[in-house]
């Protein structure tokens, strides 16, 4: 070995060991703080009984302590993951959360990769350097540094760097190339500058992030969620940041990265998840589905609304008080005009209904029993009696029900009348005929928007209710605001990591949170209430959102602080964007910002040059992107006849498994392909499972339709009957776009008939 290689070697060792020494003071840090919560919490929950007051203080800590140690529990691996050496010499260890030296002035031992100083972490170019001399990248397991890679930010590396701009090359390629699990993991370690500036960008507005697939736009959606939280924490805190998702199963499969950012205040769901109380697990037809999603439905269910506003051919006969009384097709039509007129939903104009027709049915009982023997009181004494009849009361339910949103879509799906009548204008009859199923049918993904929209025409009767809940508000809020005073005093909370109880709690949050009485984050507690508003709204896949879930989203979010992540390439839902203008026009104009996303980290060089041929078959101005790595794995193409694939695809399967070894396998049909062969092929081999469950994406080989891959990546990709997915719909070479994307490292495509013509031309 050479000298200078000895040298090297030497001073690697040292180097290695000083990040050692390092890295133990910090989990020293983090252990003794784990210790401190731990014993903060353990006194808290010993310190039982007390007056209310002090009950409901104790319920504050014990979640504020409990937060704290699920946040030092989750950021253990990887918790410091770099380091920047500046100009001056000073150097920053950067990592998942802040730690502080309070023997030293609150000096920073490990600064939160979210912190304003981290930033150039990400950021610094040889180029534009921001006084950063060197960046390092510290690999390690648990506990132990394994490695280093090191980037000297001058001049000569500018010209040595990639034209690609990639900041820690090695650790990020290590990173790419590492088999896939089934859960998708943080990037906090290697975010790239393009992708920095997006996570980084303000909260108010409305950002689009397009990207084509691969180029991280879900890893930046959820970093950024991370980052918002962190860094605008107060506002966020009491109204939480939702994180919509495409189905369960994604939902699942991003599930652990935002834990492993130690937050859990983000509330994951699907736009179907949205409706408390409703599990939407009912299938359909993509037709059906789109159809449901367009935005003509809300003149639908209004026509379904007013159809539920009857008045009577002619008059209704009643008995009240054994004589009998007319509910006059006049006074009812009349009642009717002057509720509509108020333009309250539906339950709330049914309280005007009903007092015009007391009030006419008031003066009929006057006029048989002689209005001028009668005075005002009497007059009343007849309506209140009136109102507590069984009968007459029926009879006005009949012509102006009270009626919850369930009750009428269920009505109006299941019955040709109803649904004639309210879709008259709008649907032919094909339309008509795919919205139609029987009653009681298990609710569909696509039917929450008209549960929520219904909601909206219908409205509930809670005003006594609210007046009740504003009066213990106030009370609540004042309330709050004594304990915040009395919380401040104590040295010991104060004092913890410099923060004030006032920086994370005001008094409006602490009202909240004695209201529920319970420990909720603001995120659970959406959960549970429909007409929650967050304070930010992350939708990932956002171009297959259907005209109907965009109005569900954008009153979940009247502040329009939003980001919406997606590819108007991958379109798959029938009802989905052609563009981001026509989404967001209705909404907010021309008021929104674009950010694009051009590099793809999954897809390797080969696969995406067979995808890019595809996309230039596609109607659209959408450039492929610029794949960072390729592997040398070229993708390859076999015909077997479709009554073969039954005996031929199991061996297929299991090769491949074979060359992933223990990463994940993927394999890719059209729908009814997989109804049909799924089940066979899933017996024939111990590996592989039918996707159904989420967690089935972390078996060795799980098999899919197209549709229920996007968003996903799997080492490898077996694509069979690409030519039935390009033709199963409108949209179908999106959906081939979307398949020919998924994988980090080999791609096998088995057709049975001819390949399409973009496919085609890579095979030839
Ligand atoms: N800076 C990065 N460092 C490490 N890995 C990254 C980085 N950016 C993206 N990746 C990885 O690249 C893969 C693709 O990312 P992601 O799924 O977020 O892309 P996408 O744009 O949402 O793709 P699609 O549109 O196809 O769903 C993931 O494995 C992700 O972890």
């Amino acid at each position: 070995m050479s000298d200078a290689r000895v040298d090297r070697e030497a001073v690697r060792e040292e180097e290695m060991a000083a990040e050692q020494r390092y890295l133990n003071v910090l989990y020293g840090k983090l252990d003794d703080l784990r210790t401190e919560t731990t014993q903060r919490l353990k006194a808290t929950l010993r310190d039982s009984g007390g007056p209310p007051q002090a009950r409901t203080e104790r319920d504050i800590s014990t979640r504020m302590y409990t937060d704290k140690l699920n946040q030092l529990s989750s950021v253990e691996h990887g918790m410091c993951f770099g380091r920047l050496d500046l100009d001056g010499g000073e150097t920053f260890h950067i990592g998942r959360i802040g730690l502080f030296d309070e023997d030293n002035e609150y000096e920073p031992l490990l600064l939160d990769w979210r912190a304003p100083a981290a930033r150039p972490f990400y950021l610094a170019t040889a180029a534009a350097r921001d006084g950063v001399r060197r960046r390092r990248h510290l690999k390690t397991s648990w506990r132990k540094v394994l490695d280093y890679e090191d980037e000297i930010l001058d001049l000569d590396a500018a010209e040595q760097g990639s034209d690609l701009g990639l900041a820690g090359e090695a650790t990020l390629l290590a990173r790419l190339d590492a088999r896939r699990t089934g859960q998708m993991q943080d990037i906090v370690s290697t975010i790239q500058a393009e992708q920095d500036r997006i996570i980084r960008a303000g909260m108010n507005g409305v950002l689009v992030v397009q990207g084509a697939p691969g180029t991280g736009k879900t890893a930046v959606a959820l970093h950024r969620a991370a980052y918002l939280l962190y860094t605008f924490r107060e506002q966020l805190s009491k109204r939480g940041v939702l994180v919509v998702g495409p189905n369960p199963t994604f939902l699942h499969y991003i599930g652990q990265v935002l834990p492993s950012l130690g937050e859990t205040g983000v509330l994951l769901s699907t736009v179907g998840g949205l409706y408390p109380g409703i599990t939407a697990t009912g299938a359909e037809s993509a037709r059906t589905a789109e159809i449901k999603g367009r935005l003509s439905m809300t003149d639908v269910l209004t026509a379904a609304v007013r159809d539920r506003q009857q008045v009577p051919r002619d008059h209704v006969e009643v008995t009240f008080d054994r004589e009998s009384l007319q509910l006059k097709r006049k006074d009812a039509t009349a009642a009717r005009t002057r509720a509509r007129r108020t333009r309250r939903p539906h339950n709330l104009a049914r309280r005007v209904f009903q007092d015009e027709m007391f009030k006419a049915l008031t003066l009929q009982v006057g006029e048989r029993l002689g209005l001028d023997l009668l005075d005002r009181r009497d007059l009343d004494e007849i309506n209140v009696e009136l109102r507590a009849d069984p009968e007459v009361t029926r009879a006005l339910d009949e012509l102006w029900p009270e009626l919850t949103p369930q009750h009428l879509l269920d009505e109006l799906l299941s019955s040709p009348e109803r649904l004639a009548t309210a879709t008259a204008k709008v649907l032919d009859d094909a339309e008509r005929d795919a919205l139609l199923r029987p009653a009681g049918a298990p609710w569909t993904p696509a039917d929450v928007p008209l549960l929520d929209e219904l909601a909206e025409l219908l409205g509930e009767d809670d005003a006594a209710e609210r007046a009740e809940r504003e009066r213990q508000e106030r009370e609540e809020l004042a309330y709050a605001q004594g304990v915040l005073h009395i919380m401040e005093q104590d040295e010991e909370i104060a004092d913890e990591e410099r923060l004030r109880v006032s920086d994370v709690l005001d008094a409006e949050l602490l009202a909240e949170r004695f209201r529920t009485s319970s420990d909720l984050t603001a995120a659970e507690r959406a959960a549970e209430d429909r007409t929650w508003t967050f304070g930010h709204v992350i939708v990932d896949e956002a171009q297959e959102l259907s005209e109907m879930a965009w109005r569900v989203l954008m009153r979940r979010c009247p502040s329009r602080s939003m980001t919406l992540v997606g590819d108007v390439a991958q379109t798959g839902a029938l009802g989905g964007a052609s563009s981001w203008d026509d989404v967001l026009d209705r909404y907010v104009q021309d008021r929104w910002k674009l950010a694009e996303l051009t590099v793809n980290y999954r897809t390797p060089s080969e696969i995406m040059d067979v995808a890019a041929e595809l996309l230039s078959d596609m109607d659209t101005e959408l450039e492929p992107p610029k794949s960072v790595r390729s592997t040398g794995n070229l993708p390859w193409a076999q015909q077997i006849a479709r009554e073969d694939l039954n005996t031929e695809l199991p061996q297929l399967v299991s090769e491949e498994l074979d060359e992933v070894a223990d990463g994940r396998l993927a394999v890719l049909m059209p729908a009814d392909l997989l109804a049909e062969i799924g089940p066979g092929l899933a017996e024939a081999l111990p590996e592989a499972v039918v996707g159904t469950r989420p967690d089935d994406l972390e078996s060795p080989a799980v098999l899919l339709t197209v549709d229920e891959a996007k968003g996903l990546e799997f080492d490898s990709v077996l694509l069979v009957a690409p030519e039935v997915v390009a033709e199963s719909s409108d949209r179908g070479l999106n959906d081939l776009y979307v398949a020919l994307t998924r994988a980090t490292q080999r791609l096998g495509i088995v057709h049975c008939g001819d390949l399409p013509p973009g496919l085609a031309r890579s095979f030839e």
